[in-house]
């Protein structure tokens, strides 16, 4: 069991824009809201945050007392000044959040991060950062590689990478890094029976190195719908999903290990009120359906909040709390990452403006309801080889049957010998097992040796 953890960032002011809430004291209305910093320094990070919103009672008589909503987040991430003491960079980000990622990874654990906020409020430059600013996507890649050349200095493990890049996009599904060949656009989604929702025929391309996954992320950025709107010059107007799917394998003590991890890396497109981007048209419509599919995901978030608080409260009445996962293709992709097997991580980003104070708020709420979120993540370990392992146990279970019934002289009992047998077979059948997943990896690590060219003819989406 683990919740989801909840980090909040603060981004700089627009050089335009309207005070800032942080420092700014002079109430644009009846309402301010303070983001004090109640931080906790542990080890140079900033570990827990609180922020608070602070409602002056003017006007009710009692003008000196405050009312003060206090919202507390794993961690919160200060990154409006620079120069501030207090300033988290995107390296501290990543320090922070990304290298849970990457242990994970190497765990066998799933993983998600998903950045959710208002438009123009840093969820891709969060996410993917900005050329010499690289965010949490690349970092996490080249953290990932990073560790296997370190791991494979020492250890005779095998990797394999691969990754996959697709948008939301007026709820359809694009695939970002397709072949200019393939002939869809509207990917279908279906469900696994055990593994859950996937998009069918989604490219999958096979890295080895941090450099093959930079490309194949320009070239899935440049495909990506974005748009300039009033609130944010490039304006991602798709959901977007970078998955990492993570496998290694190797001997431990003579005994084959295999673990697969998918990392979902998410840069939501921006919640937004059509008045302030001034949006008609096309724009209208793509901010409809944005604003229909994060709703989708907050009735989501609601309910999976509400499960877990009735799990943790065994004595009362259990309630009948509907999931509704399937009511979006962002939640019915996300449904392991939200409330299943998955680690995971969500970023709220936040505007200090007094003009964005509703937003913010909204934002701040949002967060605070994911916190409740209970997920199951467990190691995903490769069928065939917790079958070894099992099988192996039996093995053992059985020798020392048969060592005792030798002390006892049953050994030329009939329950003796179809021990003997159960033995020989069971032996027999972990042998070629791990032959095949011997031959398997090999194989593998063959066509990763072949020196792989990027395709680099992708395909661009039709524009509206
Ligand atoms: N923490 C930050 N530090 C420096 N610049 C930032 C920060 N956060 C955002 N910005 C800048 O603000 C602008 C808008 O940010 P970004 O595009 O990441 O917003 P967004 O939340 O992804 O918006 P949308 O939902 O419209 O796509 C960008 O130019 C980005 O570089």
């Amino acid at each position: 069991m683990a919740s989801v953890k909840v980090a909040v960032r603060v981004r700089p002011l627009n050089r335009s824009c309207a005070p800032n809430i942080l420092e700014f004291h002079r109430m644009p209305t009846e309402i301010a809201l303070f983001l004090v910093a109640t931080k906790i320094k542990k080890e140079g990070l900033w570990e827990t945050g609180a922020l608070k919103d602070k409602i002056p009672e003017g006007g009710s008589g009692d003008s000196g007392r405050e009312r003060t909503k206090t919202f507390t987040y794993d961690f919160s991430f200060y990154s409006a000044d620079t120069k501030s003491p207090d300033y988290v960079s995107q390296e501290m980000v990543f320090k922070t959040l990304g290298t849970d990622v990457v242990k994970s990874a190497f765990e066998g654990y799933n993983a998600c991060v998903f950045a959710y906020g208002q438009t123009g409020s840093g969820k891709s430059y969060t996410m993917m950062g900005n050329s010499g600013d690289s965010g949490l996507i690349p970092r996490i890649c080249e953290g990932l590689f990073s560790r296997i050349s370190e791991t494979t200095r020492w250890d005779e493990a095998s990797f394999r990478t691969e990754v996959s890049y697709l948008e939301i996009y007026n709820e359809r599904v694009r695939d970002l890094l397709r072949r200019k060949s393939s002939k869809t656009f509207n990917l279908r989604v279906r469900e696994h029976p055990k593994e859950g929702p996937y998009v069918e025929d989604l490219s999958k391309h096979l890295v080895q190195n941090y450099g093959d996954v930079e490309e194949l992320m320009d070239a899935g950025n440049i495909n990506r719908t974005t748009a300039a709107t009033g609130m944010n010059d490039v304006s991602s107007r798709s959901h977007a999903i970078f998955t990492i799917k993570f496998t290694q394998a190797k001997f431990d003590s003579e005994m084959p290990c295999e673990t697969v991890s998918k990392i979902h890396l998410v840069d939501l497109a921006g919640s937004e009120r059509a008045d302030a981007t001034g949006a008609t048209g096309v724009r209208l419509k793509e901010g409809g359906n944005i604003n229909k599919s994060l709703v989708t995901l907050g009735n989501v978030i609601s309910a999976l909040a509400d499960l877990s608080q009735d799990a943790a409260n065994p004595s009362a009445k259990k309630k009948q709390v509907f999931v509704p996962y399937r009511d979006s293709v962002l939640t019915w992709l996300l449904k392991d990452s939200l409330g299943g097997n998955s680690k995971t991580i969500m970023i709220a980003t936040i505007s200090p403006a007094d003009v964005n104070y509703g937003e913010t708020l909204s934002t701040l709420r949002y967060a605070n309801r994911a916190k409740n979120i209970i997920n199951k993540p467990t190691i995903n370990e490769d069928a065939n080889v917790k079958l070894i392992r099992e099988l192996r146990a039996e093995i053992a279970r059985l020798k020392t049957l048969l060592a005792q019934g030798n002390q006892i002289a049953l050994l030329d009992s009939p329950t003796a010998l179809s021990m003997e047998e159960k033995l020989q077979q069971n032996e027999a059948r972990v042998q070629e097992l791990t032959k095949e997943w011997t031959n398997k990896w090999n194989e593998t690590q063959n066509i990763l040796k072949t020196k792989m060219v990027i395709d680099r003819t992708f395909a661009m989406p039709p524009i509206g």
